[in-house]
């Protein structure tokens, strides 16, 4: 039920009026006397309809007392003078640390353990603060113990309640547990481990002045396959720690005594104006200055400091976040082994962790860092297990290891997470002790694959490691619609043109091979796609750009290999598209797990080719599932008809194109080579190369230019469906006018009504055709011969 709320907010200088010089004016007894003021909600503070607030109201400057009556405690409200209240040394325009109170507090309670907490601080813009109730606001976050610093930006996150697996892993990992989480894609997995790591982090008294000095020692190393999935986790983190690594907001990562020091950093970083953020790819940290004197403030470092080390990047830059010491790492197992070998510091700090993690280990062993990976793992085993590995000390071995022996300062945590994981790893990775000697003792039984001896060398710390298992059946999240388009290899171009043009959006489309995504980029360019690649051959740089260009761009494409697979969030993809077969089912959930994220939905298509279908029955069975359990897209004949035209001109143009570069290419060679030799070339070849009139050449680029006006010229007419009579809308068979009016056309399609993708797709057959519809089927297939080439 809707209700307004008030909040009673008390500054530091009315949690210790006496010490300042602050004078007391009235005393009230019942709260409806106090000066309360409506607050106004930002935006930030929404948090859905059902939050039942209608209206929120504070009051400040007034002091708490509670007074032993006949019943018992009761309060008393002593409201100071406003203006000596902020006589209390406080700068100007620097809000004080306040120690919120909700107005329902049990008398007696101590303000310190109090749920509430200050919303986060926005910049110089800000309305005036808002405070807000935990107890309503957060409640359901109350379950867990997190550091109020974290729950504070869950709330500006607008995370309101944890996923079903942060629900189960955050309180095993915060009691110390070891855990693999296995949960559909896009079911806040990062935040699962991510949580209870920074929890642990901020929890640790440790002054931002102390920050400042010493080496910070690395706590968390989180490994992951991919550069992108790396840097997306850094950034997940840092996200949460925004608010918290403002200097201005905490100066201190746990609430530990000196509530002056607090003041006076504060006040002295407000003169430096410095507002700050996390360390993300060495991006900086917070600015602000330590002295109120100094004109050119010092950089401050944040509270918690997490770093990415990725392949494909300065990794000079990268050692000098190391040395200057992080508290999460998170890395791609190559570069970290790049850096671990020529570091000592860090591959002692690594043999200390506190926390590891595994993001996507499965990938990390298909992405062919076996041997980075298995090395940076050893170096987390405890001194008994190091031994054990050894091959000298495996010839050796044939007794038990004893425990005892193990002096350990204070136990690692490890965390493995994936969407997908097989029960029999689950199953092994849980009983990892017998396991353990199973994967590395002569007579153990040998793992099953790479991934189970690779997990199996994980040292865990707890004797049963907890395995939560949420991931859905057939490995598909409920809110994915699926289908599948069959149609000859030749025409995919053709099918994936008109799906663009009839449902925009922003749309994935994976490849199976990076000369494919090279093949498809003219063509989407030519067709005036809007389309950005992404793949391994590309500049690190680059690819990071195109995934910025296609998050930022409503609709477009990216085409993509297995590397956008993992882990990548972005937000608002609408389709996925799988040009080619995926080579095996989990990548196919992956794949699929780019769309319908943290309960949205989405949309998936399969291409298929005659000749892949045996494929995708294949991956289907792997699933458990039957191909013909996915619903067929039903693509308008008529409209693919008119579009293979515009798809072939491309074509011949992207051919013509390709000629005459591929020309001047070797022509240029031949020059160079030429002069290299000290020869002289034919005179027909020599004016070719250096002459851009010449004539061989004038008439490829003639044939270029003409086959792009035929095409703009395709291009700018409008594509007309079946039965509508462009001249005269309200003619013809089809009567469009109504869907133009109403804005429901398709600019693109003429007669077309703009639909979502999930609502033209055949009904799925719940069982597989009998022999005589399949064959019926496959006749129509035969019938329909595609486009060709
Ligand atoms: N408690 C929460 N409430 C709302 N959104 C959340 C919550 N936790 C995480 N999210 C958001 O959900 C999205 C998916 O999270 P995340 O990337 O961690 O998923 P994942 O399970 O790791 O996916 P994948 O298996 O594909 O890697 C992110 O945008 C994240 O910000």
């Amino acid at each position: 039920m809707a209700q307004s709320k008030r909040k009673l907010k008390l500054s530091s200088s009315t949690v210790s009026a006496s010490n300042k010089r602050s004078k007391l004016t009235h005393v009230h007894t019942n709260p409806n006397d106090l000066p309360w003021k409506t607050v106004s909600r930002s935006k930030g503070a929404w948090l859905g309809a059902d939050d039942g607030i209608l209206e929120l109201e504070e009051v400040e400057g007034v002091e708490v007392v509670y007074e032993e009556g006949e019943n018992g405690k009761v309060a008393r409200f002593n409201v100071l003078d406003e203006d000596e209240e902020h006589a209390g040394g406080q700068v100007e325009g620097d809000d004080p640390p306040t120690g919120e109170v909700g107005y329902e507090q049990e008398p007696g309670a101590d303000n310190e353990g109090d749920d509430s907490i200050p919303l986060p601080e926005t910049e110089d813009t800000s309305p005036p603060e808002e405070t807000f109730d935990t107890q309503s606001l957060l409640q359901n976050w109350l379950a867990y113990p997190l550091h109020p610093s974290l729950l504070k930006s869950l709330h500006s996150l607008s995370f309101v309640s944890p996923t079903p697996i942060q629900t189960q892993a955050i309180p095993l990992a915060l009691s110390g547990r070891d855990v693999i989480g296995v949960a559909e894609t896009g079911s806040g997995k990062t935040l699962a481990y991510g949580l209870p790591i920074l929890h642990y982090i901020l929890s640790r008294p440790r002054p931002r002045t102390q920050v400042a000095k010493a080496r910070r020692k690395l706590s968390a190393l989180i490994l992951a396959p991919t550069r992108e999935l790396a840097l997306q986790v850094s950034s997940h983190l840092n996200q949460c720690l925004n608010s918290i690594n403002k200097p201005e907001s905490s100066p201190q990562i746990s609430e530990g005594p000196g509530l002056a020091g607090k003041v006076s950093e504060n006040k002295a970083n407000a003169h430096g104006k410095g507002k700050g953020k996390g360390t993300v790819e060495g991006k900086s940290a917070s600015t602000s200055s330590t002295s109120t004197d100094n004109p050119h403030p010092a950089k401050s470092p944040p509270l918690v400091s997490v770093a990415a080390i990725v392949g494909g990047m300065s990794s000079q830059k990268q050692r000098r976040i190391l040395d200057r010491g992080v508290d999460i790492l998170v890395a791609t197992p190559g570069r970290l082994w790049d850096i671990l070998e020529d570091d000592d510091t860090l591959a002692k700090e690594i043999k200390t962790l506190k926390f590891l993690v595994l993001d996507e280990a499965d990938r990390m062993v298909e992405a062919g860092h076996f041997a980075e990976l298995d090395n940076i793992l050893r170096l987390t085993l405890q001194q008994s297990r190091q031994d054990e590995t050894d091959p000298e000390f495996l010839g050796q071995m044939g007794e038990e290891v004893d425990e005892s022996k193990h002096v350990v300062e204070e136990e690692m945590q490890t965390f493995v997470f994936s969407a997908t994981m097989s029960k029999d790893l689950q199953q092994n990775l849980k009983k990892r002790r017998s396991g353990f000697k199973g994967a590395f003792s002569k007579a153990g039984s040998k793992p099953a694959s790479t991934l189970d001896d690779l997990l199996l060398r994980l040292d865990f710390r707890d004797p049963e490691p907890e395995v939560i298992d949420l991931s859905p059946e057939g490995g598909v999240v409920s809110s994915l619609r699926e289908s599948k388009v069959e149609c000859l290899s030749a025409d995919k171009d053709v099918y994936l043109y008109y799906f663009l043009l009839r449902y925009p959006g922003r749309s994935l489309v994976f490849l199976s091979s990076i000369d494919g995504i090279r093949r498809l980029m003219p063509l989407m360019e030519l067709l005036n796609v809007k389309a950005f690649p992404l793949h391994s051959q590309l500049e690190q740089r680059q690819r990071l750009k195109n995934l910025d260009r296609f998050k930022s761009t409503s609709s477009s494409v990216l085409l993509a290999t297995d590397i956008a697979a993992r882990g990548l969030d972005i937000p608002s993809v609408d389709h996925v598209i799988h040009y080619q077969i995926p080579r095996s089912a989990d990548v196919y959930v992956h794949r699929n797990g780019r769309t319908a994220r943290a309960n949205r939905s989405g949309f998936s298509l399969i291409m298929v080719a005659p000749d892949e279908r045996r494929l995708v029955r294949g991956l289907m069975g792997s699933l458990k599932r039957d191909e013909a359990e996915i619903p067929e897209l039903t693509p308008d004949l008529y409209l693919l008809d008119k579009l293979k035209a515009r798809v072939q001109l491309a074509r011949q143009i992207d051919k013509a194109q390709h000629k005459v570069k591929k020309e001047n290419y070797e022509k240029n060679w031949l020059k160079v080579a030429a002069e290299a030799m000290e020869i002289e070339l034919d005179s027909d070849l020599a004016t070719d190369s250096e002459d851009d009139s010449a004539p061989t050449k004038k008439k490829a680029k003639a044939k270029v230019g003409s086959l792009k006006a035929e095409l703009k010229h395709l291009l700018s007419q409008p594509l007309v469906a079946k039965g509508v009579l462009a001249k005269y809308i309200t003619s013809g068979s089809v009567d469009i006018v109504d869907d133009l009016l109403a804005g429901e056309s398709l600019e693109t399609m003429l007669g077309v009504k703009r639909v979502e993708a999930g609502s033209e797709v055949n009904p799925a057959r719940k069982k597989r055709k009998s022999a005589g519809a399949s064959r019926k089927k496959e006749e129509d297939y035969e019938e329909w011969n595609g486009f060709g080439s």
